[in-house]
């Protein structure tokens, strides 16, 4: 079993020291960035927009992996492969076409993404699971931070990474929501391969220590114990 990827969500930074705490990602042990676009009609909040992933993409020197919560992702794809997004994301939810977006995606030189919502079934990446690099897994609403795990994700985890197998597919599952030192053993054992945490790590007195202790058990888990 590969190492698990670890992806601090900016969304739970301290805008006021946003440099300060993209630097910290950047000594820490994290593996990605991860940037998330709300806006506010795709789901019930606005988080922020070019400036400040132009502000991001300038300090950070891990790749960026960027969750586009909005409607018509299409829009956008050019836009953020100039920006510098090395991972792109879209959701299922919002793509009528979404083979040719994936397309797109990876015509701009990205690794093209696709996010579940927790009401989602997984077998409906079927047809597109071998275009995908990642599959993200919603394990709360999207829309907010610091919200509940969804308890069901553990299955849909384990039902896309049998999808995965069988298609002979390349695709890693990233789990975002809610996700902590106490449920990620078991995110990783149904078949996690990249954690997304936000408030479990910029909420601690140490987000970088955090991270470092987070990344240790998960190396430790992936390896080792299961
Ligand atoms: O996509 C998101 C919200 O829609 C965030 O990335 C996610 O909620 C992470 O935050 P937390 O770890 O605090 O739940």
């Amino acid at each position: 079993m590969s190492k698990t990827k670890i992806a601090p969500s900016l969304l739970a930074a301290d805008f006021g020291n946003l440099q300060r705490d993209i630097e910290m990602v950047n000594e820490s042990d994290a593996d990605w960035h991860h940037i998330d676009i709300m806006d506010g009609v795709f789901v019930p909040n606005i988080s922020y927009g070019m400036p400040v992933v132009k502000t991001i993409a300038k300090h950070a020197t891990k790749p960026l992996d960027v969750h586009l919560m909005i409607v018509d992702p299409d829009r956008y794809i050019k836009t953020f492969a100039e920006l510098g997004a090395t991972h792109l994301t879209v959701h299922y939810e919002a793509c009528t076409h979404l083979h040719r977006t994936i397309q797109a995606i990876k015509a701009e030189g990205m690794k093209a993404g696709v996010a579940l919502n927790p009401h989602t079934n997984v077998n409906l990446l079927k047809n597109v699971i071998k275009d995908l690099d990642i599959a993200l897994i919603m394990s709360v609403n999207p829309g907010f931070g610091g919200q509940s795990f969804i308890e069901n994700t553990y299955e849909k985890i384990h039902n896309l990474k049998e999808l995965i197998k069988e298609s002979d597919a390349p695709t890693l599952i990233e789990v975002d929501g809610g996700v902590n030192s106490k449920n990620a053993k078991a995110l990783i054992k149904a078949g996690a391969d990249a954690l997304v945490a936000g408030s479990f790590i910029f909420n601690t007195e140490d987000p970088k220590q955090t991270i470092s202790e987070l990344k240790k058990s998960t190396d430790r888990w992936s390896i080792f114990e299961l």
